[in-house]
């Protein structure tokens, strides 16, 4: 129902939900999902922390798949979908959520804590290697192949589940009467993955302000962290061991806006465009573009619209 589709903006943040139904209290589903950096996953990450459910970033499934592909070579994703899915299905997947009490390195997220999350193939930690730019250029084309699609799906919804009742298992001590339940953010979650959620949300933000936040991330990421400076260290080491050896070891470079807005739009149109459960927003969904919101806005905006549909009283009504 298109009528339930609302557009909040920074002059519209108190939203009347009161044509929505109360939903089940004993589980509560939340989908958000939206283009290439608008803010799904540290938003998400951060209304799972404020309401004590799961969190599960379905992308970093993808990511996981297109590195176990580049470890194998495989380029050719479409000549290759069998391999892929059969190695797909022989991996374990974990997402670790550490909960978070500091505020993040980032400011623009204000005075949240945000989870971090820690991504692990077959026990390894591939936090960081999911996130380089050659995953970042494959992994549209590994989410566009229908039988990886079928794959993770499976994987999304088991993962839920278990997040689900851990979430549960901590809301005993909880004295707001809250469900269990779980954040998934993505492509495809209200659409496909959990077409009954309680509660879709479908973030967006302009193209140019999404890639100066990728960018601003990035730099804060180099400047900030001791292990950065020490990997730096390392790097220019191995570097300069490397051209001593004779080899022709790249230094890093970092992309402009310009490149990471060309890449964020190279994605989108991909992940839009493909034959199989594309972007797209559900026809119940909350449309929220958070060009203009704070990070804290678009936050209590979803965790109210959650409480509200669970019967509990909103805590920001004054946003
Ligand atoms: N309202 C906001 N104001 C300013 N920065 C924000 C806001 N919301 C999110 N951000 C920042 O935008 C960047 C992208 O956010 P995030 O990584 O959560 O996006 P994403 O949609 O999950 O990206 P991807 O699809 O690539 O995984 C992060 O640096 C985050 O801190
Ligand atoms: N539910 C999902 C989640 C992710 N994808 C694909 C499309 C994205 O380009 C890629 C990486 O996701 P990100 O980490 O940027 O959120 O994975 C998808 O098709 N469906």
């Amino acid at each position: 129902m298109l009528s339930e589709c609302l557009q909040i903006s920074k002059t519209r943040l108190s939203t009347s939900l009161s044509r929505c139904q109360l939903v089940s209290r004993r589980n509560f589903t939340i989908a958000i999902d939206g283009p290439a950096a608008s803010g799904k996953s540290s938003t998400a990450r951060a209304v799972a922390q404020e309401l004590g459910f799961g969190y599960i970033d379905s992308g970093s499934i993808y990511r996981c798949a297109t590195l176990l592909a580049l470890r194998q070579n495989i380029t050719e994703i479409s000549k290759h979908t069998d391999d892929l899915v059969a190695m797909i299905l022989k991996s374990t997947v974990e997402i670790k959520v550490q909960p978070s009490n500091s505020l993040n390195a980032m400011p623009s997220l204000g005075r949240l804590a945000v989870p971090e999350v820690q991504v692990l193939l077959d026990g390894e930690d591939v936090s960081g290697e999911i996130r380089k730019p050659e995953v970042n250029r494959m992994v549209a084309k590994v989410a566009s192949e229908s039988s990886v699609r079928e794959a993770v799906l499976g994987i999304q919804r088991s993962m839920a589940a278990r997040a689900k009742t851990r979430s549960s298992q901590n809301q005993s001590a909880n004295n707001e009467g809250m469900p269990e339940g779980v954040v998934m953010d993505g492509r495809d979650i209200g659409t496909t993955i959990f077409p009954n959620a309680e509660l879709k949300i479908y973030l967006d933000a302009s193209a140019m302000a999404r890639a100066i936040r990728r960018w601003d991330e990035m730099n804060n990421q180099l400047k900030d962290t001791k292990q950065q400076q020490k990997q730096q260290k390392q790097q220019q080491q191995s570097a300069s061991d490397a051209q001593k050896a004779g080899s022709t070891t790249e230094a890093p470079t970092y992309p402009s806006v310009e490149e990471i807005a060309r890449e964020l739009e190279a994605r989108d149109y991909a992940d839009i465009n493909r034959e199989h459960s594309p972007l797209r927003i559900a026809s119940d969904a909350v449309v929220i573009d958070n060009t203009n919101l704070t990070f804290e806005q678009q936050v209590y905006t979803i965790t109210d619209l959650a409480r509200e549909r669970m019967g509990i009283k909103p805590k920001h009504a004054d946003l």
